[in-house]
Parts: C-alpha cells; structure tokens; sequence
C-alpha cells in the first residue's frame, strides 16, 4: 500500500464550516438574513473575523452576502435543515469536527496507554447517531439485502447496537415481521421519540455485555460493534446469539477487518483513542470466534472497505475459505 500524500493536508473547509455551526450561525441565519453587525452582536463576537468568517463561507458556497445583508444560500439551506433534500447532511459532519479535537491527543493516548476519556451530552449523542446514519446509509440496502437473503419470509431480528435506527427501518422495508433494536439506554432514550409510529420495531436499552433481549431470532445483526471491544467480549456476544437464534438462524456481523484497507488501518488507531480494548479484527479472529460458538461461515462480503461475515449455527455449506485471507 502507498501512502495518500493527499490526505495529510489540513481539512480546512471542515474547521471554517464547524467553527461557524459550533457559534450558532447558521441556525441564527435559518430565520432569515442579517446585517453582519447584528450577527456580531447577537453571537457576542468581533466584527472584523466575523465579516472574513462569513466572506469565506460566501466564497465557499454557504451564505450569500448582499447589500451587506448576509444570508444562507439555498444549497446550504437545503444541506442543514431540509431533510426532505437529495444533498441533506444537517450537522453530521461535527461529530468529525469534534473528532479532530480527540485525535490530535494521540500521543498523550499513546503515552498513557488510556482512550481519552468523553462523556457525551444527549444532544452530542444524537449528532452521534445522526453521524452513524449519514455514514451507514450508502450500504444499508445492499446489507441488509445479504443478511435477509435465504432467510424465510418476515424474519425476526435482533439489530444489536441499532440506536441509529437506519438498519432496523431497512430490515423492516425489506419485509422484517419485526426487529428489536438493543443499545445502550442513554441512546435508547435519545431516539425512543423518533419511532413512535413503527410498530415492527421495538427499541431495548441495556449492555449485551449484560446479556441479549431474549427471543427466538432468525438473524442478529452485529453492525460496527466488534472494534469497539476486546476478544472475551466478543467471543461472549457471539456465543449468546448463538444461544438467541432459531435453528438455521444467523448471525450477521459488518466491520473493518484489520489487514484489508486503509480505512480499517486507520480505525484500528480510532479505537485505540475511544476504547479500552476495541481494535480492528482479523478475519482469523471472527472465524475462531465464530467457529467456538458452533457457526459455520456462510459468506464473506465486502462492502464500502468493510466486509459482512454471514454465519449459520447450522452447518450449511460452510466457505470459510472465504474468510481465510
Ligand atoms: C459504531 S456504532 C454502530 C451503529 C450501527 N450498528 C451501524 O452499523 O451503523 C455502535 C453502536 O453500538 C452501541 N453500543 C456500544 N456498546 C454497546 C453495548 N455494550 N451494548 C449495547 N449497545 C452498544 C452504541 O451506542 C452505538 O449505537
């Protein structure tokens, strides 16, 4: 692999357009245009950056300056606040932004041997899962795709880590009969709101470290979990779907794997900055895992640098060559 000498350059457009979210511009500017100075004064700041703050977002595209007025433009408005747009991003981009105050203390990570230590607030949370949607969504419908196909009619799942709610409303268009979406409680709470008419979906707030919701489930979805910890929690995750599935059940489990891309290479690191033991796994490691617990590997599919692991706690036409890389 070479190395991307484009990729060390500074992100500069993510921090002029982070710097101008985080102090509340463009949603004071949602209301309708303004003179420069009465940005100023209602945001609290100087005049003089303000006026190249903005001017740089006019070159850029975001706001447009006239007769010393200032306003969005119609491409930003539609990117920030029109959800119902082709090119709608809202704030996603600064949970990037926050991540780049996180990264720049990887030596300190480094040196001490400990993540560096957030605790997010709620509404950070929902930038988070908002974050993990806009992320998850080029590939939901070609995963969720693989993991139902085979499967009997109106599949019962189990989504664990599901907050974001955009692999559960996939399974549930793609004939789901009903998905139980398990994470941590504080998600659960943010995003409880957002499903109060999706009657096939049922949303579960606890630690799978703790244990599973108990059913009978034809697949468990295991999406971007596994980085996030160590081999004895992974290993227990997986013997309890394991325990969880019906006969010929699955499990489906979508992460980098360590070794196969440069994004995986770089996640291995993002792990080491938010978790204690997550990392990037080998395909050696899931299959072990997978193996342990009684499944036989049924598929290996990549996707956007990730790969989906598809298991069977029955036998059926293992490929586990697949896997052995
Ligand atoms: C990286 S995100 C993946 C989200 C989604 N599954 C996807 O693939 O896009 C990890 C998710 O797992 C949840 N999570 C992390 N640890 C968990 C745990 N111990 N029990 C339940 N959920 C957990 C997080 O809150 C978050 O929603």
């Amino acid at each position: 692999m070479k190395p991307d000498i484009q990729a060390l350059r500074l992100p500069e457009e993510l921090l002029v357009v982070g710097a101008a979210a985080e102090m509340g511009i463009f949603h004071l500017l949602q209301k309708g245009p303004l003179f420069i100075a009465q940005v100023a004064s209602q945001l609290e700041v100087e005049l003089r950056p303000l006026e190249i703050l903005c001017e740089s977002l006019a070159g850029l595209g975001y706001l447009v300056i006239d007769g010393g007025q200032v306003k969005l433009s119609r491409f930003a408005r539609e990117l920030f606040f029109d959800r119902q747009s082709d090119v709608y991003v809202g704030f996603s981009f600064m949970y990037d932004y926050e991540e780049l105050k996180l990264w720049l203390q990887l030596p300190e990570v480094i040196k001490t041997g400990k993540p560096v230590r957030i605790k997010r607030a709620p509404e950070q949370l929902r930038l988070l899962m908002e974050a993990l949607a806009h992320y998850a969504s080029p590939m939901v419908e070609e995963v969720v795709g693989c993991c139902l196909r085979g499967l009997p009619d109106s599949p019962e799942v189990l989504d664990v880590g599901g907050g974001t709610l955009v692999y559960a409303r996939e399974f549930v268009r793609q004939g789901a009969a009903a998905v139980v979406v398990l994470d941590l409680p504080a998600v659960i709470k943010e995003m409880a709101p957002d499903i109060k008419q999706e009657l096939r979906i049922k949303l579960v707030g606890g630690d799978f470290r703790q244990g599973l919701p108990p059913g009978h489930y034809d697949l468990v979805f295991i999406g971007n979990i596994c980085r996030l910890y160590g081999e004895e929690e992974n290993r227990a995750l997986i013997e309890h779907v394991a325990r969880q599935l019906k006969k010929a059940g699955r499990i489906a489990i979508l992460d980098f794997i360590r070794g196969t891309n440069r994004r995986a290479a770089l996640f291995d690191v993002n792990m080491l900055i938010h978790t204690a033991r997550g990392r990037t796994w080998t395909f050696e490691h899931f299959r072990h895992w997978l193996e342990d617990a009684g499944f036989s590997i049924l598929d290996c599919h990549p996707v956007k640098e990730r790969y989906l692991i598809i298991a069977t706690v029955d036998k059926v036409m293992p490929c586990k060559e697949k896997c052995r890389r």
